[in-house]
């Protein structure tokens, strides 16, 4: 595998190990997406770029006025003349004023960019997120999935919200009190420039340190949001196995692991915060002690000495946040890594580069020469070539591993095949416009998900903006407006609500409602498993008869009933169709489906 392919899309993420150029590469790609992100914010950041300097600038007036005020304002008002302290009061109120608007305009502003910035990002990621395929989603967990919709872009929030405007400012206010204390007093300015070589000896130490100790925390609260959504989103098997108390104390590790790494770095900060305190302190007083022996002698004015302490006092006042935005750059770039990952993934099924239209599809399937294999390069079906006419109903049946629901996925093109072609009415999937594929083919799955909302609205998905009529009608073909309209609020009732709680048999109801309305050419139904109770098995088989009707069917079958209705039955065994024929000839046969079928009659006595 060369470089460039190991580390594209989500590929570097596991690994630690980047040689320099990829690591240039990964740079590269988050600044490319910084860049995107950045370009359609220009106007407003050159904008707030200016503000941003007037504002500081106007902070920074502060002392130099006081200077002028005490220095030669108070000499003139002894001899009556009140002009200059006034204008230094004045200057002093108006430079107060206009920096502190200006400063919340700046803070409006930069939120705003961050927010337009978020919110494209956070759609761009959803976007991706959902076109990528399904080859993707199988192996990329979706707790990886969350994290970066939420911690990563929290990172990359709190960079833009807080850690940028707080370098600018503060680059720019120490810069201008750098020059404002020069050109006031330069005995003073040399003494703050050597203050200059501890703080840089102790803010170098504070980030060797806690780049370490904020990696260890961002670690432990990846590991704590893993842990959480998988266990959740494993309830069921954590409540049929008991293993709350099990995962309770794992997680419990978790969040020690957590405490313990915030507490090394709540206890770099109680070294860092101090010592920047001594070190300012220290600055002040000898900028102090030689200012006083300087005013004795008549080298310096009284009020130029307390503009530079008040300099010195103020240079030292940003530093904290300074240095904590390399922590916060640290992990908002870690973070950019990551999504900028996905960002960069490509569907594994492509969509057309120039599509076929297939206004009315026949429901004629072909595989030709097809062989497939997942991306661990195992063949699951091996080479073969199968025909099925159009209005056929297949049952596919064949032992756990077969391949049943593979072959469905390709059929559903949530895959393509690794060779050979597989048509729809003689047209390449690979090139039939996205749009007519949904509506020609539809696959039921197994989990008959439905999603937050009414009835009404998971029946309407099948065919977005179906009438009310159409959804009823629907529901009634596939005999599932009884139970319905039995419902607290009717179509209106919300199926994630308490009362709205529907059964498995009702659920794959509402689901086949769902497929009626989409009136697809070629219908593909992994059926459920669980057993579902007679009178619901047959309201289920009844439903199945008015859905297959008319259009190509596809049926992962486990209910012998099921296999009755079908005109044709595939056995599948290692990826291989072993046996095909009709239900009735395979039966009478000596092959698998046979003794199949035996063992199904038996299960039912
Ligand atoms: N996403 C995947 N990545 C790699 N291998 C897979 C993936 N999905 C399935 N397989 C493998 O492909 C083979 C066929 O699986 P498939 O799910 O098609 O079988 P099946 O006949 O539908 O089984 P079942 O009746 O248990 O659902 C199995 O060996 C399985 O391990």
């Amino acid at each position: 595998m060369s470089a460039t392919a190991s580390i594209s899309g989500v590929g570097g993420e596991e690994r630690n190990d980047f040689t320099k150029v990829e690591s240039q590469q990964i740079r590269q790609r988050s600044l490319r997406l910084l860049g995107s992100l950045l370009r359609p914010e220009r106007p407003r950041l050159l904008l707030g770029l200016i503000v941003v300097v007037v504002s500081t600038a106007a902070q920074v007036a502060g002392p130099a006025l006081i200077a002028y005020g005490i220095d030669s304002g108070l000499p003139a008002l002894l001899a009556n003349d009140w002009m200059p302290i006034g204008l230094a009061g004045a200057a002093y109120i108006l430079t107060g004023v206009s920096g502190a608007l200006l400063i919340s305009w700046f803070t409006v502003l930069t939120a705003r960019i961050s927010q337009s910035i978020l919110l494209d990002l956070r759609k761009r990621v959803f976007a991706q997120t959902q076109r990528l395929s399904l080859e993707f989603h199988e192996s990329y967990t979706s707790g990886r999935i969350i994290s970066r919709q939420t911690s990563d872009l929290d990172a990359i929030r709190e960079l833009l919200d807080s850690g940028i405007n707080q370098l600018v400012q503060g680059l720019l206010y120490m810069l201008f009190i750098g020059v404002a204390l020069f050109s006031l007093d330069w005995t003073s300015g040399i003494i703050l420039v050597c203050s200059l070589l501890p703080l840089a000896i102790l803010t170098r130490w504070f980030q060797v340190r806690s780049q370490k100790m904020f990696r260890l925390t961002r670690v432990a609260s990846a590991k704590l949001i893993v842990k959480f959504v998988e266990t959740m989103t494993g309830i069921r098997a954590v409540k049929a196995f008991r293993t709350e108390k099990s995962n309770e104390r794992e997680f419990g590790g978790l969040v020690e692991e957590y405490r313990e790494s915030n507490a090394r770095v709540i206890r770099l900060f109680g070294i860092f915060d101090p010592g920047l305190v001594l070190i300012g302190n220290v600055t002040v007083a000898v900028v102090l002690l030689v200012g006083a022996f300087r005013v004795i002698d008549g080298q310096v004015a009284i009020g130029v000495l307390l503009a530079a302490v008040l300099y010195t006092r103020r240079f030292f006042d940003p530093m904290e946040e300074m240095a904590m935005f390399y922590n916060s750059y640290q992990s908002a770039a870690a973070a950019l890594e990551k999504i900028s990952g996905v960002l960069d993934e490509t569907p594994s099924v492509a969509d057309p580069v120039s599509p076929v239209d297939l206004w009315e599809s026949k429901g004629e399937i072909d595989f030709v020469g097809v062989e497939f294999s997942y991306d661990t390069g195992r063949v699951v079906l091996p080479r073969f070539t199968l025909h099925i006419p159009a209005g056929q109903t297949i049952a596919l049946v064949g032992s756990t591993g077969a391949g049943k629901s593979t072959l469905a996925k390709l059929i559903s093109r949530f895959y393509d095949p690794t060779a050979g072609i597989l048509a729809l009415d003689g047209i390449d999937l690979r090139e039939v416009h996205p749009k007519d594929l949904r509506r020609a083919i539809v696959m039921v799955t197994q989990e008959a998900y439905l999603f937050s909302g009414s009835v009404a609205e998971n029946i309407a998905i099948g065919k977005p903006g179906a009438s009310r009529d159409e959804i009823v009608r629907a529901a009634e073909a596939v005999g599932a407006d009884t139970f319905i309209t039995g419902l607290p609020n009717g179509y209106e009732t919300d199926v994630n609500k308490r009362g709205g709680r529907v059964s498995a048999g009702q659920r794959q109801l509402i689901s086949f409602a769902r497929a009626f309305l989409a009136d697809p050419a070629v219908l593909i139904l992994d059926e459920a498993t669980a057993s579902l109770d007679i009178p619901s098995e047959r309201l289920v088989q009844d439903a199945l008869q008015t859905l297959l009707a008319d259009r190509t069917a596809i049926i992962i079958a486990h209910r012998l009933s099921t296999v009755a209705i079908a005109d044709r039955v595939l056995v599948m065994e290692h990826g291989r169709i072993v046996e095909d024929g009709t239900p009735a000839d395979l039966i009478a046969g000596t092959g698998r489906f046979s003794q199949l079928h035996a063992s199904w009659r038996e299960s039912l006595v």
